[in-house]
């Protein structure tokens, strides 16, 4: 029975369309033509990207001497790794697919009777904002077999739970510090009610059960449910790294800022071996040791509920990449680009956060902060993109400038060089141990395990590799990439590896069958067509062109009322236009560029959220089209995959999502 952690899942996105900068007639340039829709009147810059709306959790961090703004921005979104297993899974058995297979090509089906309508469910907990419980705390907490502790201050609060001193009763003389029998311990509180908890104890027991007590990671002592809530008793600790930039006027020395990262890099690493990535890496989840204890100068990394698996525990092996756009798990401030992509996280994604960190507590500000409104994790999100490491370490020493260079180039499932990151800041941080700001036991453990030098953590002659310039947009890739929308049932069928000459066959016999092309896209000369029952179109034209696109044939439909519903481009130069009436269009242009152009990582975000079809190849064209009203709000999922995604269509059709869109061209992987 999975045990969930849930919370905030962002809402779905509208899906707006873009309006183009300038769809008036304007000189045509060589590598840039733009037909528009004649007699139709200008139209005019209203828009853009459609963003990811991101809601915040609602929780708010003490002591803040912050604006709203940035309040708000640091707060943790987040859904459950069970939540969204949960939703990957429900529906899958659900359709029963015919698929006929012709020669190379190959076809699939959703008959519109495949319906189950436990398929819907996959955003059924969309948008929920997880509401405080107001709920009184227990006078006195007693879990399991822990000694009874009355409640004492507040220590902070977050978008889950609340934590508080406990101070033991009845503590026998002398008092402990630290461990079970402590006189001071730090009380977790999470309401049963609270959505991380409807299948039982929040998820974050699990992951404290698995990592609990290992290099800095708190030790948890008992937990256990009383009344309304679940209560987990932990080591008490100190300020967060937040908390001591905050009271230090914003400010924290280089070699301060070095040694977190030198200890905080040995404290991911110690997590990642364990399988897990934190998931939240941010400056209010380091907190100090107690102070005054011995543990004052010690780092641990707090709040697990975010932490997933990147390793599968009984194969070993990493898993597997996905990408769901519509999801984002983390704070908007920190989170890794891949993060806001809605990519799978990985060991990556913690050290991409942790820069950010160091960055931030370095600099006192990172690029992306301000950005106000729902567009917001959209606006951080192309902020962070255009960022390169050397403008956003400007201002910092070399060592953090090469730390960003290394995490944001490393791939999905690549294994980080923790040790060589450490290295880096060794000429930073003093070279006796004892008196740095923050104890750095841990790396030093782990530079000597790999064969350094204690006290130093210089890496050995010749592994000195320069890190690389900023290519942070990963390993160039030919992927299909599929949008999928959630539909009511209907009829879907795919054709893929469809050569010239077939092409006019099925889409007759998909015509006669009381199918619309929906979507084409070409992949070595061959063409992949979706056909489906829920186009809305009354009538449809194709053609079939040798040359990129015809200007005239387009024109000409223009007149007769057809707009241009799918378009694709072969490598060797031809292209295959649809047009339809009955589309929601009322005006349209189409704009050609040189493929060049386009920057791969915004591909993600055009395909997923403008409504414009497009194809790439040497040369492109972008179908700009103004819809007659504002469609509603879709839940849709975006795939990036080497091959054709038929297996992944039918478990999307498991789930009543059909093809929106598919295209193939070169993407990042
Ligand atoms: N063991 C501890 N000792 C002292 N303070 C703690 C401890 N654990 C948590 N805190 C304080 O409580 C705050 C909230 O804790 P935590 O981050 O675990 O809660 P959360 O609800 O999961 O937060 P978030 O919304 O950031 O995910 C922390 O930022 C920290 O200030």
């Amino acid at each position: 029975m999975p045990q969930l952690r849930s919370g905030v899942r962002i809402g779905r996105p509208s899906k707006r369309p873009i309006a183009a900068d300038n769809t008036k007639p304007k000189p045509v340039k060589e590598e840039e033509k733009k037909t528009i829709k004649k007699g139709r009147k200008a139209n005019r810059k209203t828009g853009q990207i459609n963003p990811v709306v991101q809601k915040n959790g609602r929780g708010r961090k003490k002591a803040a001497v912050v604006s709203d703004e940035d309040a708000d921005e640091k707060n943790a979104v987040r859904t459950t790794p069970q939540e969204e297993e949960k939703d990957k899974n429900e529906g899958l058995a659900a359709a029963e697919i015919k698929k006929e297979k012709e020669e190379e090509e190959e076809v699939g089906e959703k008959e519109m009777d495949d319906y189950d309508s436990a398929g819907l469910s996959a955003d059924k907990n969309l948008g929920a904002e997880e509401e405080g419980s107001t709920a009184p705390l227990p006078e006195r907490v007693q879990v399991g077999s822990s000694p009874s502790y009355k409640i004492e201050r507040k220590l902070g609060k977050g978008g889950f739970g609340q934590v508080y001193v406990g101070r033991r009763m009845n503590a026998p003389v002398p008092n402990e510090r630290t461990g079970p029998g402590a006189i001071e311990v730090a009380l977790k509180f999470e309401h049963r009610s609270s959505k991380g908890c409807n299948y039982g104890p929040p998820y974050e027991w699990q992951v404290y059960n698995a990592l609990g007590g290992s290099h800095g990671v708190p030790r948890v002592h008992f937990k256990g449910r009383q009344g309304e809530y679940y209560i987990m008793v932990m080591d008490m600790l100190g300020p967060s790294l937040w908390d001591v930039w905050n009271n230090n006027s914003h400010t924290m020395s280089t070699e301060m800022v070095a040694c977190i990262a030198i200890e905080a890099i040995s404290i991911l690493e110690k997590i990642h071996s364990r399988g897990y990535v934190h998931g939240d890496v941010k400056p209010e989840n380091f907190l100090l040791g107690s102070p005054g204890t011995s543990d004052e100068k010690k780092l641990f990394l707090v709040d697990l509920g975010l932490a997933t698996k990147w390793r599968d525990t009984s194969s070993g092996s990493h898993v597997e990449y996905d990408q769901r756009p519509d999801v984002f798990r983390g704070t908007v401030r920190y989170a890794s680009v891949h993060a806001h992509l809605g990519r799978t996280g990985s060991r990556r994604d913690d050290l991409e956060s942790l820069a950010y960190t160091l960055v931030f507590l370095l600099r006192g500000r990172l690029p992306w902060q301000g950005f106000q409104g729902e567009n917001k994790g959209f606006q951080v999100c192309k902020k962070k993109m255009a960022t390169p490491p050397e403008t956003l370490c400007a201002f910092c020493p070399a060592p953090f400038r090469h730390f960003v260079e290394y995490v944001v180039n490393l791939k999905f499932d690549e294994e980080p060089n923790y040790a060589k990151y450490i290295s880096l800041f060794d000429g930073i941080v003093g070279p006796n141990p004892d008196i740095r700001p923050i104890n750095t036991e841990g790396a030093q453990k782990l530079m000597y395990q790999v064969g350094h030098k204690r006290g130093r953590f210089t890496m050995e002659e010749g592994d000195e590799e320069q890190p690389k310039k900023k290519v942070r947009m990963g390993t160039p890739a030919t992927q299909w990439i599929s949008v999928y929308n959630a539909r009511r049932p209907m009829k879907q069928r795919y054709h893929y590896n469809v050569a010239d000459v077939r092409l006019h066959g099925h889409i007759q016999k998909g015509n006669e069958d009381g199918l619309f092309i929906s979507s084409v896209a070409s992949c070595q000369n061959l063409w992949a067509l979706i056909m489906d029952a829920g186009t809305g179109f009354t009538h449809q034209v194709y053609e079939l062109s040798p040359m990129f696109l015809n200007k005239d044939w387009i024109m000409e439909q223009w007149e007769k009322n057809y707009y241009i519903s799918a378009i694709a481009g072969a490598n060797n130069g031809s292209s295959l236009v649809v047009m339809s009436r009955g589309t929601q269009y009322i005006q349209q242009s189409y704009k050609e560029v040189n493929g060049q152009l386009l920057c791969p990582v915004v591909l993600d975000f055009l395909i997923r959220w403008w409504s414009w079809t497009f194809c790439i190849r040497v040369k492109a064209a972008f179908v700009l089209s103004v819809p007659r009203r504002k469609p509603a709000d879709e839940t849709q999922e975006t795939l990036r995959t080497s091959a054709f995604p038929s297996t992944h269509v039918k478990e999307k059709w498991g789930k009543n999502l059909y093809i929106a869109s598919v295209c193939y061209g070169r993407t990042v992987s």
